[in-house]
């Protein structure tokens, strides 16, 4: 159970402000997404979210939360539980779904049989349990976002964030993908869900819209 909360945060490139500060607070068990047209900071937001952008790319501003401890870098995020399903995915090239979905949680220190289990349970959720064996080269757009929703799902997070992680679906694996999110939230995750798709945006319990990096809630928790 973990609430995410976010205090004056705001990313600039140079002289590009991507996201003005804003504050956020997803509690425990909510969904939130985050719309805006291309360009408008979504990534941005989950980046710094994350405390993923490193100093030499973006200048962050603000402080991020987890269960009101203070999450000041990659490796506190990593430690307090924060995964960031990136934009394109970020799976590595050249290892099998089920390497790429277990490579992950061995590096956190999950013990091998139960990381083992955690794979082929997370394959089946996300309906790709004849798929573990393939290379993720090999699969489809929509299958590799699969994996990589798995990868994240495995790792138990206590704070998802998911970037655009539907875009290349059908209806019936969006709303797979939707009921999966859904279901981490009711079991305590706090998620936050950038994505276009207004189908995907409605079913989440607040949005958060960007322009130009400016935020306004459409709806709040
Ligand atoms: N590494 C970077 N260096 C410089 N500018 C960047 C960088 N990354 C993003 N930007 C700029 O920051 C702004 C916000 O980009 P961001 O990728 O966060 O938007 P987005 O809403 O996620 O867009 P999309 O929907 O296309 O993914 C844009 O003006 C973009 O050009």
């Amino acid at each position: 159970m973990s609430t995410l909360e976010a205090v004056g945060l705001g990313v600039a490139y140079d002289q590009v402000v991507a996201v003005h500060p804003l504050d956020l607070e997803v509690p425990e068990g909510r969904m939130v997404s985050v719309t805006g047209p291309t360009g408008a900071g979504k990534s941005s937001l989950l980046w710094a979210l994350a405390r993923a952008l490193r100093p030499a790319v973006a200048s962050v501003t603000g402080t991020v939360r987890v269960d009101d401890s203070p999450v000041d870098d990659r490796d506190s995020a990593a430690r307090a539980g924060v995964v960031l399903v990136p934009q394109g995915n970020g799976l590595p090239a050249g290892l099998s779904a089920e390497e790429s979905i277990l490579v992950p949680m061995l590096a956190l220190g999950v013990p091998a049989r139960e990381a083992s289990q955690r794979v082929d349970e997370q394959l089946a959720r996300v309906g790709l349990d004849e798929f573990g064996r393939h290379l993720v080269d090999q699969l489809s757009g929509g299958q590799q976002q699969r994996v990589a929703l798995a990868r994240a799902l495995a790792l138990r997070p206590a704070v998802l964030l998911a970037d655009e992680s539907t875009s290349d679906l059908d209806a019936g694996n969006r709303e797979r993908m939707m009921g999966l999110l859904r279901e981490e939230a009711a079991g305590g995750a706090a998620i936050v869900f950038a994505t276009h798709d207004p189908d995907a945006a409605a079913v989440t319990d607040a949005i958060l819209a960007l322009d130009q990096g400016v935020a306004t809630w459409i709806r709040t928790v």
